[in-house]
């Protein structure tokens, strides 16, 4: 089952939240017209149907594809007791809450149902088009390393201790979400890293969210299939940071972390009243990493500026995950983890599943998995290569389907110029032709000398079959998804293990 398909079978957290109507009603700061008035107990707030259960508050939301409105008698055959509307529901016999937008008052009920969870724990919330998921995990090393109970939220999983559950969205809706920090709260979770999309910043998903900390990683090109331009793109971004609040707290600061270097930095920094603490390469950063050693093993930096130098030796490859330990050791110092822990977790992180992750072999070439589905991101991580490649190196590359389509002939065009040879393929092409989506990415090629091979697997393996001794084999766009999807199927599909086994076979021969 796909990230994307993925049925979140139940709310995490199973204590059973009970409050009346009128109670949860009485903290609601907006105007509401009750029908069919009526107190019952809700115990559930859902926006899906075919989660409702005997209690639920049965909120219809108007989607992108279907109205909610559409599913509430079906809800309430289900057991839901109360419906929020923007329109009345005729014939279905309990109370309902007419409000001129559900989707926010949706987050603030069930924020008050789960009895705001996210007030007393320390919640960071990650945006940026590349790098989300990575400063996550080494955040989440950082604070397992000074002693602390986390719980991660992300393209990956929802993570909670050690415990995974799989999700459906990389920022899922409030409903999910807030029942997810009662469980995070109930299992003694005290910090919470959530990677933050463009996405649920747009349709509001993280409202009410008590953020301590908002981290931003970079801006480049991406999404721009919803976002109608760059300008919208950024802007649905900032309001993570506008989300930081305007009160300042001596006791409890909220901070912004911000990429210095990036060129967006000052919309960012312009988007809070919180402290700011920038970083980058350059001293003009507070916290700046410098003396930059990469290699295809490991990457060395002296990290400096808020802190007395220190040298960090990690396994985490390429200058763009210096960033990324750069964004995360700012927001642990600002949430007062000593640097010992920091330098601790960053030396001991292994990797990230499906980013830079190198497949095994005993070959006298190497194979790299990694998620790069943007244009820039497939630029850092070529050029990353490029730093320690002795031979060719051969790029393995398609775009997703139902997805931004202009980023497919600069992401050709960026394998092209950073690599010896582009193999274009299929990545996800959900229902598009995946052929025509190759089309459009060689709209981006200057030369002929490429390949196509529309069946990811033998891409991959042509690949390998072309490399020879010092050679490396970028796998991009797809890292730890063990599925494609194709037309509306999803058929397992795992880069890592059909480069894997292909080099076992081969060794084999
Ligand atoms: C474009 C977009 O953001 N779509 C999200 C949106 O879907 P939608 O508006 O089409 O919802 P809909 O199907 O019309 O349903 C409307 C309402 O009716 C309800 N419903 C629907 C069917 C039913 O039988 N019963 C029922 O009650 C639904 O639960 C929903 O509340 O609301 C859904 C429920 O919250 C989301 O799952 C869905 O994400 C889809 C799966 C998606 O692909 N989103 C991607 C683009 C996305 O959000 N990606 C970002 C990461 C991007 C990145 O940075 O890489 C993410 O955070 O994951
Ligand atoms: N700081 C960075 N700057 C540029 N590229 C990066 C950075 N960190 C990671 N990358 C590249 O981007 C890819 C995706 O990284 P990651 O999963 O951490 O980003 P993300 O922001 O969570 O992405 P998504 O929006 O898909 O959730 C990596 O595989 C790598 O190629
Ligand atoms: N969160 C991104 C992931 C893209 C990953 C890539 N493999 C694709 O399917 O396009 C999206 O849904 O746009
Ligand atoms: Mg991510």
């Amino acid at each position: 089952m796909t990230r994307e398909e993925v049925e979140v079978e139940s709310y995490l957290s199973t204590e059973t939240m009970m409050k009346e109507l009128q109670t949860l009603l009485k903290e609601l700061p907006y105007v509401y017209r009750l029908i069919n008035d009526n107190n019952p107990i809700i115990t559930q707030i859902t926006a899906d149907s075919r989660e409702v259960k005997a209690g639920a508050l049965f909120c219809c939301v108007k989607g992108y594809t279907v109205d909610g409105h559409d599913f509430a008698k079906e809800a309430y055959a289900q057991g839901a007791v109360a419906l929020l509307v923007e329109r009345e529901v005729l014939d279905v016999p309990i109370v309902q809450i007419k409000v001129n937008d559900v989707f926010r008052v949706l987050s603030f009920l069930a924020n008050a149902l789960y009895s705001y969870p996210t007030n007393d724990m320390h919640m960071i919330g990650i945006t940026g088009t590349n790098g989300k998921t990575s400063v996550t995990y080494i955040l989440e090393e950082i604070f397992k390393q000074n002693q602390a109970r986390t719980a991660l939220i992300g393209t990956i999983q929802m993570k909670i201790g050690e415990k995974s559950y799989p999700i459906k969205n990389t920022t899922p809706e409030p409903s999910y979400l807030f029942n997810s920090f009662r469980a995070m709260k109930e299992a003694g979770v005290d910090h919470c890293m959530m990677e933050v999309s463009s996405h649920a910043l747009e349709e509001g998903r993280i409202r009410g969210i008590d953020i301590d900390i908002a981290v931003f990683t970079n801006l480049t090109q991406d999404h721009l299939d919803y976002h109608p331009t760059m300008t919208d793109y950024r802007l649905a971004k900032e309001r993570l940071f506008q989300q930081l609040g305007n009160r300042y707290d001596p006791q409890y600061p909220k901070y912004a972390i911000i990429n210095g270097d990036d060129p967006y930095a000052d919309y960012f920094i312009r988007a809070t009243s919180q402290p700011v603490v920038t970083y980058g390469l350059t001293k003009t950063s507070d916290l700046y990493a410098s003396d930059i050693k990469l290699s295809a093993t490991k990457t060395q930096f002296t990290l400096a500026g808020m802190v007395s130098d220190v040298t960090i030796t990690s396994r985490l490859i390429g200058r763009f995950n210096v960033y990324n330990m750069l964004a995360a050791a700012a927001t642990a110092l600002k949430s007062g983890v000593p640097m010992s822990d920091i330098k601790a977790a960053l030396e001991s992180i292994p990797g990230v599943k499906g980013r830079f992750q190198s497949v095994q072999t005993t070959r006298d070439y190497s194979v790299i998995v990694d998620y790069a589905h943007t244009p820039d991101s497939l630029k850092n991580v070529l050029e990353t290569v490029q730093t320690f490649t002795k031979g060719k190196i051969y790029c393995v590359v398609g775009c997703g389907g139902d997805r931004d389509k202009t980023k497919r002939p600069l992401m050709a065009h960026v394998g092209e110029t950073y690599s010896d040879m582009t193999i274009l393929t299929s990545d996800n092409p959900r229902t598009e032709e995946p052929e025509a989506i190759i089309k459009d990415m060689e709209q981006g090629l200057e030369t002929t000398d490429y390949v196509i091979e529309v069946d990811r697997k033998q891409a991959i393996h042509r690949a390998i079959d072309l490399a020879g001794p010092d050679d490396v084999i970028l796998i991009a766009g797809k890292g730890h998804e063990t599925y494609q999807i194709i037309g509306r199927e999803t058929y397992p599909f795992d880069d890592y293990q059909v480069a894997h086994d292909y080099l076992e076979q081969r060794l084999g021969d």
